[in-house]
């Protein structure tokens, strides 16, 4: 199975509602779609969001790295000479792991492809159903009251409260979540960078204090700020997840020893796809770190690759794959089931696409 061409199309996917965090608002889903052919008629399908204020990475960066360095690295490669690929496309040039993600999922389906086996048993096939969390925008106190009601009127146990504009108002934002839902519903917080490590940890404490009850917290600070995630760590007794801060493995390692952080959030936009992903899924099982699976804002392509990845490792312990769940669409046939919270994989070979309508390859 050799390949033959890469062609890049685009999605485009309104969301149900506004999604904001401290760091964006965004209405709909536009990302790069990567289709990878072979000379056996097998073809692998990929995904790249612009997700620039956390990845740097924009549309036009995500088509360039792929069109010049990387397409130019991988033409004519075999599929059964994985390893050989894999280093291929990772040092086909540094940075740029929204667009190394994208092929190296669609890599990642071809060799599922190749084997005739769904990608999460080759990865290890610890599970074929997860359960994710939804996430709750950032808006007035009301506003999300309101959103996690419903959220938790939809079966969600889990939700995933968007905060980090202003801690004070997000004490507020709290209280009124809480209020609303009652003690039957995990809380996890997302404050996506929008504190400083003092503030972070006088707030967090009264959150623990008016018995708010918050599962975790996720990057409190700045993502190049290690010692003040440290801080935050070491202050409160919130688990805290590190999310912005690691990229690569070897932010992983750092962390980890630093002891900066209780929890890592893995994401293949982040990691540059499953390739790297599996060292931080190996690194936090040797220190006993559980992790998490997040994603951008991306449709059920890449998504379905995250799923293989979470179905596969019992280091991924918490699920935030609600990308595709935040779509007011799905043009994507194949691939994870998504029925709200619980999203069930096929037994399809690689990742089980059948038909990705309204895509135009080029
Ligand atoms: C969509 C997912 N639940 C999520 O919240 N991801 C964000 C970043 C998403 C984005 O801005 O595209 C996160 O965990 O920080
Ligand atoms: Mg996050």
């Amino acid at each position: 199975m050799k390949i033959t061409d890469i062609q890049l199309g685009h999605i485009s996917i309104p969301l149900k509602k506004p999604f904001k965090t401290a760091l964006r608002t965004v209405n709909s889903v536009e990302d790069v779609v990567v289709k990878i052919i072979t000379d056996t008629g097998h073809i692998g399908y990929g995904e790249a969001p612009p997700t620039g204020v956390i990845t740097g990475d924009t549309t036009g960066s995500i088509i360039g790295a792929i069109e010049e360095p990387i397409k130019k690295h991988l033409i004519g490669l075999e599929i059964e000479s994985f390893e050989e690929i894999m280093l291929k496309l990772q040092k086909s040039l540094v940075k740029n792991t929204s667009a190394k993600a994208a092929i190296d999922i669609a890599l990642y389906d071809l060799f599922g492809q190749l084997y005739q086996a769904p990608l999460y048993k080759l990865l290890g096939g610890y599970r074929k159903e997860i359960i994710t969390d939804i996430t709750i925008s950032v808006n007035d106190p009301e506003q999300m009251a309101k959103d996690s009601l419903e959220a938790m009127n939809l079966g969600y146990k889990t939700l995933k409260i968007k905060v980090g504009k202003d801690a004070n108002i997000d004490i507020i934002r709290m209280k009124a979540i809480r209020e609303a839902v009652g003690y039957d519903i995990d809380l996890r917080i997302d404050a996506n960078q929008g504190w400083k490590p003092k503030e972070a940890v006088y707030f967090l404490r009264k959150m623990e204090d008016a018995g708010i009850n918050i599962e975790f917290v996720e990057q409190p600070v700045a993502a190049y700020d290690f010692e003040g995630l440290k801080f935050v760590t070491d202050n409160i007794s919130i688990p805290v997840l590190a999310d912005e801060s690691i990229f690569s493995p070897m932010d992983a390692a750092k962390i980890i020893q630093m002891r900066a952080a209780d929890l890592i959030n893995i994401k293949l936009m982040k990691t540059g796809g499953i390739y790297n992903a599996l060292k931080i899924c190996a690194l936090a099982e040797t220190y006993g770190v559980e992790c998490m699976i997040g994603c951008m804002l991306e449709s059920k392509i890449s998504v379905t690759a995250a799923v293989h990845l979470a179905a596969a490792k019992s280091i991924i312990t918490k699920i935030d794959l609600d990308g595709p769940i935040l779509c007011s669409e799905d043009p994507i046939e194949g691939g994870a089931r998504f029925d709200e919270y619980k999203i069930t994989l096929s037994d399809e070979p690689g990742l089980g696409f059948k038909k990705i309508q309204g895509v135009v390859f080029k």
